[in-house]
């Protein structure tokens, strides 16, 4: 009888925020969790994870020998040390996938053995409920297959978009950060409308509901924001009152200048700063 080949094994190495998400992601979208494994420094949260998805947790280089696909998701100054402990078991045709803000393909690179592959990824936590939305760079040892794959993985948690890599810095300041900005305008709204005299759980389904209806709106309509927010603005009423004070505020301006913050970090970031 004719053997199939068992599927690939993809290993994630880091299991904290970001790590998890991928995790439950590719649970949910059916991979068997013995196709899984998991590289943790944390013994309690190895366990946690051992307990919520039977999956397996082991050293991380046993994690990145065993699998053809490593997932790298701990924090960009842990990057140096990861990549020290596992470039041993690594060999060409294998494929690294960093989910880390800032750190270049170059950098990963140079600390591998020729041949591995390497793709840059920069997703967003939205990819706990399956709408993520990732950019994707090829490394320069990287084949269609390769970013194929790593496109398919991320995609089982979202949207996926291939960019050069020299966006990515940007990408990361637009939409890796941005799931922040956008809870802490809901969170400023709900706070004002407690201010307005709204009991707080009003005030919470009001905000949720509108941002969810202006998301779906967005994304169903196709039509540019600036239009869709002149429908709501009537001539004279409510909400040019309340535009005004945002502009008047420099709410633009913030926004620009947060950015550009998280840009320049990025950067850093790539520095080992
Ligand atoms: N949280 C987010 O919204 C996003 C995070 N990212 C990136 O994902 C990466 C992880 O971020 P978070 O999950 O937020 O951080 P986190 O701190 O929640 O998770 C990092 C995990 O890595 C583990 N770890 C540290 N050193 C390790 C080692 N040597 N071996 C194995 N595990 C080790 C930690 O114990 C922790 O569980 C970062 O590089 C970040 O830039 C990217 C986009 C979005
Ligand atoms: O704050 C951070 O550095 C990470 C990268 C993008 C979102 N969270």
């Amino acid at each position: 009888m004719a053997q199939t080949a068992p599927a690939a094994q993809t290993a994630i190495i880091g299991a904290g925020v970001m790590g998890e998400t991928l995790l439950s992601g590719l649970v949910r979208a059916g991979r068997r969790v013995d196709r899984l494994l998991v590289g943790e420094k944390r013994a309690e949260r190895a366990r946690e994870l051992e307990e919520r998805y039977g999956v397996s947790v082991v050293g991380n280089l046993e994690a990145a020998t065993r699998a053809d696909t490593v997932a790298l998701v701990v924090k960009p100054q842990d990057m140096g040390d990861v990549l020290a402990e596992i470039a041993s078991g690594l060999r060409p045709g294998q494929l690294l996938v960093s989910l880390a803000a800032g750190i270049t393909t170059g950098f990963i690179e140079e600390r591998v053995p020729e041949g591995v592959a390497v793709v840059r990824v920069m997703p967003n936590t939205p990819a706990l409920v399956d709408e993520g939305m990732a950019g994707i760079s090829a490394g320069s040892h990287c084949s269609e297959a390769d970013l194929a794959e790593a496109e398919a993985l991320m995609g089982s948690v979202g949207r996926v978009l291939r960019i050069p890599e020299r966006q990515q810095d940007a990408v990361t300041a637009i939409s890796g950060s941005g799931p922040a900005y956008i809870f802490f305008v809901v969170e400023s709204m709900i706070e004002a409308g407690v201010h307005l005299g709204l009991p707080r759980s009003t005030s919470t389904d009001l905000v949720i509901q509108t941002l969810v209806g202006s998301a779906k709106m967005l994304r169903e309509t196709g039509t540019h924001p600036t239009v869709l927010r002149e429908q709501v603005t009537s001539p004279g009423g409510t909400t040019a009152s309340a535009l005004r004070e945002l502009e008047q505020h420099g709410v633009r301006a913030a926004f620009l200048a947060a950015m550009e913050a998280a840009r320049d970090r990025s950067r850093q970031l790539a520095q080992g700063q």
